[in-house]
């Protein structure tokens, strides 16, 4: 039987559950998944295994109205990611229904698609009743012509075989694109940073600085089998820093220890780290951090 490899492009507004389908998917964690939206920042790939298939997915950031330089570039690269795929996968829920930010994606679709296949997952279907589901597959097909619906539940895994299947069968014929033990070409260098940026979402909540960054600053592999890895927290002023670090440095020490075991989860493998907070003002504008992130900075104006 002969392999298949393609690009599977996932796209939809913020929080409609990008990264929980890809997680779920791929079945190892490479997406951060969080309550907070615009949480994908960094155009990140899995690759799942169907059969023979092999489907590289790219997780597009949310597809939301630019306000900031930042911003707009997270949208190019969200489109570009459409772009660049063999086959758009349209992620909506169910419950939110024909939104206005999907209005809004659906009058780009034709011209980013370019031809090539979209399909419709409608997810979160645990949160609505059959009927609701009925009623907006309609609406949505009438709106574009689908290659296929999917009902699914990311969360649950209910339909998500199905979607995958499906791709399966989508990508071109073509040897494989990356060696079956890798599940993710993204630098192991980011997925820690993603980790680390995780855990202090999860522990701020509302507190969080939006203006908030983490970078692997080094990453030592020792004889002794374990790793050593410096990360920076950059945040964009000085009031920032202290929620960041919270009382006597309990909020950084917390989260340098839920990142530390989680890393040393995915890596099985003991790993010491160690976690700076810096203050600097103008990262939001600086455009290396763009390119490090995936972005192309070219499109902010
Ligand atoms: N009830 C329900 N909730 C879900 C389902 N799938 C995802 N969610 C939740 O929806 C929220 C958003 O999921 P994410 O996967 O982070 O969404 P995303 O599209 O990647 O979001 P961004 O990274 O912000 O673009 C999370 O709280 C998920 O737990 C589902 O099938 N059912």
């Amino acid at each position: 039987m002969s392999t298949r490899a393609g690009f599977v492009a996932l796209i939809g507004e913020p929080n409609a559950g990008k990264s929980t389908l890809l997680n779920r998917m791929v079945g190892a964690k490479v997406s951060i998944v969080t309550h907070k939206v615009q949480t994908t920042r960094a155009r990140i790939r899995g690759v799942a295994m169907h059969g023979e298939s092999q489907i590289v997915f790219v997780d597009t950031p949310g597809l939301f109205r630019p306000r900031r330089r930042l911003d707009r570039a997270m949208v190019a690269a969200a489109w570009g990611g459409a772009g660049d795929a063999d086959v758009v996968v349209l992620l909506i829920e169910a419950h939110r229904g024909l939104t206005e930010g999907v209005e809004a994606i659906l009058a780009k679709l034709e011209e980013v698609a370019g031809g090539r296949p979209v399909a419709l997952a409608i997810n979160k279907i645990d949160r609505v009743k059959a009927e609701v589901l009925l009623g907006l597959t309609e609406k949505m097909n009438g709106r574009y012509p689908f290659e296929r619906t999917f009902l699914i539940s990311a969360e649950r895994g209910h339909g998500t075989e199905d979607l995958k299947e499906w791709l399966s069968t989508q990508i071109p014929e073509s040897p494989w694109l990356y060696p079956e033990d890798q599940i993710a070409d993204l630098p192991m260098r980011m997925i820690a940073a993603e980790m680390t940026r995780e855990k202090l979402t999860l522990r701020l909540h509302q507190e969080l600085p939006y203006e908030l960054t983490v970078e692997t600053e080094s990453w030592e592999e020792r004889e002794d089998g374990t790793a050593r890895i410096e990360q920076i927290v950059y945040v964009a002023r000085d009031g920032h820093k202290g929620i960041v670090l919270g009382h006597k440095g309990e909020t950084i020490k917390a989260v340098s220890k839920a990142a530390r075991e989680e890393l040393i989860e995915f890596l099985g493998r003991k790993v010491h780290l160690f976690l700076q907070v810096k203050v600097r003002p103008n990262w939001l504008e600086e455009s290396e951090r763009y390119s490090e992130m995936g972005l192309d900075f070219k499109d902010g104006a």
